[in-house]
Formats: C-alpha cells, sequence, structure tokens
C-alpha cells in the first residue's frame, strides 16, 4: 500500500518563509514603536512577486539569546530567509556579529560590502555597522542595520542575489517584482 505523502510543513503551505527578526533592546521593552519590521514587510510585498509568509519578531539584544533564536528559527521552523536588523554597531549590547558567528556555517562577506558601500553614500556613520550575511543549512540570514531608514536601501543593493543564493542553498522558489531588487540569475 502506497504511503501518503507527508502533508506540507505550516510554512510551505503559505510559500516561502521569511522571517523578520528585530534585534532591539528598547523595540523589545516597548521604549518605542518598533518601525523595523514593518519597513522590511513594505519592501518585501512591494518587491516579491511569488507566494511568501512573513513573521515579524522582536527580541532584545545579545550574543546568547541572538543566537539561540536564530538557530530556532532555521533548525526548527525551516525559514528560507531570515532579515535581522539592529545590534550590527559598536556599542557594547550590540553583538549581532557574534551572534551570527555561532550560527552560520558560510559566511557571505560580500553583503555586508555592498550594504556598507551603498549605505556611506548617505550617512558617513555606515562604517559602524558591522553587518554581515550567510548560510545555515537551507536558511539565508541578513543583517539590516536598525535605523529603518537603511532598510531599504540595504535592501535594495542586496536583494538581487538572494533568489538565487536561495536556489543554490535548496530553498528555491523566490520571484521578485518591479526593477529595484530585480532577481539575477546566471545562466
Ligand atoms: N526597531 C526600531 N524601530 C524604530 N526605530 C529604531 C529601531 N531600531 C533602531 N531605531 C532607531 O535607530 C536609532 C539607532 O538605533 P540603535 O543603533 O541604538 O539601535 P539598536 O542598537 O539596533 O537598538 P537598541 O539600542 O534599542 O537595542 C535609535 O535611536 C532609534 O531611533
Ligand atoms: N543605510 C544606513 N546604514 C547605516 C545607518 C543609517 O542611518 N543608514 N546608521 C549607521 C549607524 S549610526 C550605526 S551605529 C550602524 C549600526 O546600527 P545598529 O547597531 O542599529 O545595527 O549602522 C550604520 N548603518
Amino acid at each position: 500500500m502506497p504511503h501518503e505523502p507527508a502533508p506540507p510543513h505550516e510554512n510551505e503551505r503559505a510559500g516561502l518563509s521569511i522571517v523578520a527578526l528585530v534585534i532591539s533592546d528598547r523595540a523589545s521593552r516597548g521604549d518605542y514603536e518598533d518601525r523595523g519590521g514593518p519597513a522590511i514587510a513594505e519592501w518585501l510585498q512591494e518587491n516579491i512577486a511569488s507566494a511568501f509568509h512573513l513573521e515579524i519578531r522582536i527580541i532584545s539584544d545579545g550574543r546568547g539569546p541572538v543566537g539561540d533564536e536564530l538557530k530556532r528559527l532555521c533548525d526548527e521552523e525551516n525559514a528560507a530567509l531570515i532579515l535581522t536588523t539592529g545590534g550590527t554597531g559598536p556599542a557594547p549590547r550590540d553583538e549581532t556579529p557574534e551572534a551570527m558567528q555561532d550560527v552560520l556555517e558560510k559566511e557571505l562577506p560580500g553583503f555586508g560590502e555592498l550594504m556598507r558601500r551603498r549605505s556611506l553614500e548617505e550617512v558617513p556613520t555606515a562604517i559602524l555597522s558591522r553587518q554581515t550575511a550567510g548560510t545555515r543549512g537551507k536558511t539565508l540570514i541578513v543583517n539590516l542595520p536598525g535605523k529603518p531608514a537603511a532598510i531599504r536601501t540595504c535592501l535594495d543593493a542586496v536583494f538581487p542575489a538572494i533568489p538565487y543564493c536561495l536556489d543554490l542553498i535548496g530553498s528555491p522558489g523566490l520571484e521578485t517584482a518591479g526593477e529595484t531588487g530585480k532577481a539575477f540569475r546566471p545562466k
């Protein structure tokens, strides 16, 4: 008797799973209303044509908690793409890059290089961000700075490479809309 196919994972049913992980002591305490998650949602809605499911999570800074949450989103929630915002600077509580060291299997330093280069055209303090990107299993993680205005600049810069990166790591099916973040796939 043939086996029934396994039911799709909850995230697969809703399309590609994307998580916006807001890393901010103050937003997580409610000192200010988070504007990072909504800025990421707006950019993705404008620029992705294929089905996707976006979840916004807000957590406090810190190497341990951020690393644990990233591992859980990759290994248990099967997120295809995680966009973090915040905690990339030099302040004592900014430990997103240290958490990335604990989580990534393969770092993709070109993402951070390009985002800083584009951001430098807007603010000289862009060099203070230690943002990077990389993969863990079938998940791509990209760091964005905490300033909500940085989100559009950075996603405009690196998003064209993201669909092909997801193809390569085994989470295919992301198609872009419009010209700004248009996917590039080598022939
Ligand atoms: N999630 C957010 N929502 C709204 N504004 C934010 C957010 N994160 C950062 N900002 C703004 O950017 C400025 C610089 O952020 P900062 O570098 O202190 O953020 P962070 O280290 O990412 O967050 P925090 O200091 O709260 O842990 C903040 O003063 C705030 O105005
Ligand atoms: N595009 C862009 N990049 C930016 C900024 C910005 O305003 N716009 N702010 C910078 C500043 S002031 C800091 S301290 C670093 C780190 O910010 P984070 O700790 O909130 O991630 O990001 C930098 N990158």
